[in-house]
């Protein structure tokens, strides 16, 4: 099941000015985990509730299998969603949340246990949601998600408030999702956690398409991949990478963009001229981040800060 924005546009209230998402056009594809990614206030959960029917587009058009999503007839079966964790009656168990829910889309109670177990929750299952921690409803919201098997799944930050085990549980929870064939789209404010889980990329600023790509190129395409290159005879190679830009590190050696390291290594090998070390290097997947979304970050400091209290 394919989620498809096109010309996807959100102003608020008749705000003049900057839309909070503008003209924004991108396809999420099942078998994959798509990681939909921007700095805070970038329009990531505006984009979601257009997705999800919660909010109306002020023009164009979000679909879910080819149709909006409020005219899914079991919504609950096709579409798993989590927006706001805390959306539960917190004087109901997490069996009783789950039960109610399941009831609206006649869902049977072994499905509502199978994804408490998925969830972890089997054990706190009767305790009621009011005591429960902030990853504990985390994972209660994305059971509810699973209830109704849904071929697409949407979450809103979902490693929000989890420990490590239960960041690397939703992470093996998502890519088994996408290996049976689901469409999993989530969002993340933070590239790390989105290079470990996600194939894709849609990466967004300022309400505005910024990059639709896969890890790999994102990092290349923004500048933070390169070659290190060490050679006796660094200055003669450096001659020689025509077309490519190289940096001078150090006297013995290069970092290199725009060649991979094979072609390097044989246009040194054709010239005789000792390599060595050779390897190709990756900046940080947040240098990349912050190198495609810096003119799109909402709140930037405007001075180093000083001292408190003065
Ligand atoms: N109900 C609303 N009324 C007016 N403006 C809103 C409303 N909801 C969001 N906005 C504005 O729209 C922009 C996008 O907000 P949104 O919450 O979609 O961003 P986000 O990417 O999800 O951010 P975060 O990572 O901080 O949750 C922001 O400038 C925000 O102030």
């Amino acid at each position: 099941m394919t989620i498809q924005a096109h010309g996807l546009t959100k102003r608020y209230g008749g705000k003049p000015g900057r839309a909070a998402v503008e003209d924004l056009t991108f396809t999420v594809e099942p078998g994959t985990v798509t990681g939909f990614l921007g700095p805070n206030g970038a329009g990531k959960s505006t984009t979601l509730r257009m997705l999800l029917g919660l909010d109306a587009p002020t023009s164009g058009r979000a679909t879910i299998g080819g149709r909006a999503y409020a005219t899914h007839p079991a919504p609950l079966c096709e579409v798993g969603a989590l927006l706001e964790a805390k959306a539960v009656h917190p004087g109901r168990s997490a069996f009783h949340h789950l039960m109610a829910l399941a009831h609206t889309h006649g869902i049977p109670r072994s499905r509502v246990e199978h994804v408490l177990d998925l969830a972890g929750l089997t054990d706190v299952a009767g305790k009621r949601v009011k005591g429960f921690s902030l990853g504990m409803g985390q994972r209660l919201g994305i059971a509810a998600a699973l209830l109704g098997d849904p071929a697409a799944i949407v979450l809103d930050e979902p490693v929000n408030g989890l420990d490590p085990e239960g960041v690397l549980w939703i992470r093996t929870l998502l890519k088994s999702l996408a290996q049976e064939g689901r469409t999993v789209l989530i969002s993340s404010h933070l590239m790390s956690e989105m290079a470990l889980t996600a194939d894709h990329l849609v990466v967004i600023g300022r309400g505005r398409l910024l990059a639709d790509t896969t890890v790999t190129a994102l990092v290349r395409e923004s500048g933070a991949f390169y070659v290190k290159v060490v050679t006796p005879d660094a200055a003669r190679l450096r001659a020689l990478l025509t077309g490519a830009e190289t940096t001078a590190e150090a006297p013995d050696t290069l970092h290199v963009r725009g060649l991979e390291a094979p072609d390097i290594g044989r246009i040194a090998a054709a010239h005789a001229i000792p390599l060595f070390e050779l390897s190709p290097r990756t900046a940080s997947l947040e240098q990349a981040f912050m190198n495609l979304t810096h003119d799109a970050v909402e709140y930037q400091p405007t001075a180093a800060p000083t001292g408190a209290g003065r």
